[in-house]
């Protein structure tokens, strides 16, 4: 009772179970982990409690709770509860789930490399442009009286991933390998369907002991995966060992390059050797493609569910671009205040994570007014904030109208997180939704990313479905969204 009344509200919690059976009843007749917290929300008000065992879990469901307490209170919740499952794979390496000064150093050098890049800017956008037009000269090149047919995940899987590639490693998927990556990409896809909240919580041994065909057939999946990202940097670094490899200073290509050079200037340390470049790799390859990838899927679904915002989409950019005379560009951003307005609302409606990563609360505080104890897990709850009626009315229709009657509500889709540990990809992201088609003003690397792919195949072609759509979710109770992975018809312009 006393432990309660240091935390906001929630369910009544049982000894031991916590709040776990009412959870499990809820997970079975709501139909999903987002409708779940969602009935918490509003039975318990925009914070509130559950028990998850003997760990009180905090979520966050409003903006201006999840703004008071990551970004104003940001020195404070730098440090993620990092799942044991990922501990045994990654041992304490990488950027994702790690903390403290490992976490610290690997971000920073991810961010400055990525800058030192391009990211964000011109030499970046111009990467982006040059795989986006391999793979719409592929379409063109199947296409039967000006349309091609094509599973809308293959083609965002294949533009996404080259580019993430590249920047990683300094290859893109062409005809020789392309096939590789897309067989481990789809093992990778049906990992995130089996892989459950419930996974990313409990200690490896109860996987290995009760659950052990599933633990060995998700650590096979991840491990295929990290090796499959790393397999070019780990020959890299084997030629650079023997000397017969050395990075130019002036000439730093990509990222694996940016690593072996603080390698051969400072010399190998607990930070910067083969294993931490392997798990960066991997952390990096994984964040970024399948949440651009899951994103542009989702949008492309709801676009052809609303022609009607496609078409108002395409007549914005057609005016700006010279009825396409040029392709979109990032310095465009500005003149387009309703793909900017689209975008966003294909983030909000897509909210990548049913369950954000949790964050430790160290010591006693408050937060929207609620006490909060140390030893709190805390996270904004990403997906449940983004449909929760009191900030955007009518949360299930996709209309990207409401951005354009109310400027300020497109700064509380938070699809990056906030805070210490929000997406270290965000400006690439938004990029190259835009110019493949839509988003806005994300901030680092993904917004540009997503803006760049989105704009510019609006530009190129009209979409039709080729078969059924469905903005249903696929994994209902997974840990990661998956959307309906639709067929659609590329008409040529
Ligand atoms: C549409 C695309 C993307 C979305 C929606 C997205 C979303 C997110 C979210 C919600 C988080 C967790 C934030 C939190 O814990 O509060 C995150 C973390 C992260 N993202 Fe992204 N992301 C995207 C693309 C990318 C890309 C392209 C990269 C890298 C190239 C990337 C790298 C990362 C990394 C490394 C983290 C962990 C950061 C840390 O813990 O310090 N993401 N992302």
């Amino acid at each position: 009772y006393q432990k309660v009344s240091r935390l906001p509200p929630g369910p009544v919690s049982i000894p031991l179970l916590g709040n776990l059976p009412q959870i499990i009843y809820y997970l079975w007749t709501t139909g999903s982990v987002v409708s779940t917290l969602d009935l918490f929300r509003k039975k318990y008000g925009n914070i509130f409690t559950l028990w998850v065992g003997p760990i009180p879990h905090v979520s966050i469901a409003d903006y201006d709770t999840a703004h008071e307490v990551f970004v104003k209170n940001a020195g404070k919740y730098a440090d993620k509860f990092n799942p044991p499952l990922f501990r045994d794979l990654k041992h304490d390496l990488g950027v994702a789930t790690t903390n403290g000064d490992h976490w610290q150093e690997m971000r920073r050098f991810a961010l400055q490399t990525l800058r030192n890049m391009g990211v964000g800017k011109d030499v970046m956008e111009d990467k982006i442009m040059e795989e986006f037009n391999a793979r719409c000269a592929d379409i063109d090149k199947a296409a039967v009286d000006g349309v091609t047919v094509s599973h809308a995940a293959e083609f965002f899987d294949l533009t996404v991933g080259s580019i993430i590639n590249s920047i990683l490693v300094g290859k893109r998927f062409e005809d020789n390998n392309k096939q590789e990556f897309l067989t481990i990409k789809s093992a990778l896809d049906k990992a995130f369907e089996f892989i459950s909240p419930f996974d990313m919580t409990v200690p490896v041994w109860v996987l290995k002991r009760f659950f052990s065909q599933h633990y060995e057939k998700m650590m096979k999946v991840m491990t295929e995966c990290q090796d499959f990202a790393a397999n070019e940097a780990v020959q890299r670094y084997k030629l650079f060992k023997a000397g017969k490899y050395v990075v130019e200073k002036d000439n730093v290509s990509d990222y694996t390059d940016a690593f072996l050079l603080k390698i051969q200037q400072d010399g190998e340390n607990s930070d910067f050797n083969l294993e931490s470049l392997k798990t960066m790799l991997f952390d990096l390859w994984i964040t970024g493609q399948e949440t651009t990838t899951t994103t542009l899927i989702s949008g492309f679904n709801q676009l052809l569910l609303h022609p009607e915002v496609m078409e108002k989409a395409r007549e914005e950019i057609m005016k700006i671009t010279n009825n396409g005379s040029r392709p979109l560009s990032l310095s465009d951003r500005s003149s387009t205040p309703y793909l900017n307005a689209t975008i966003g609302e294909i983030q909000r409606h897509a909210s990548i994570l049913n369950i954000n990563f949790w964050r430790i609360n160290r010591e006693p505080t408050y937060m929207g007014g609620h006490p909060v104890d140390s030893g709190a897990f805390v996270a904004a709850q990403l997906s449940v904030l983004h449909v929760n009626e009191t900030i955007f009315e009518n949360p299930q229709e996709f209309n990207p109208e409401r951005f354009i009657s109310d400027e300020k509500l497109l700064q509380k889709v938070i699809p990056f997180g906030v805070g210490k540990r929000s997406c270290l990809g965000e400006s690439l992201a938004r990029s190259e939704l835009y110019l493949v088609s839509l988003l806005g003003q994300i901030h680092i690397f993904v917004q540009f990313f997503i803006l760049q792919i989105f704009g510019n195949l609006l530009l190129r072609y009209n979409f039709k479905p080729h078969g059924k759509l469905s903005t249903k979710e696929v994994t209902p109770y997974g840990f990661a969204k998956r959307p309906f992975k639709l067929e659609m018809k590329f008409v040529k312009i």
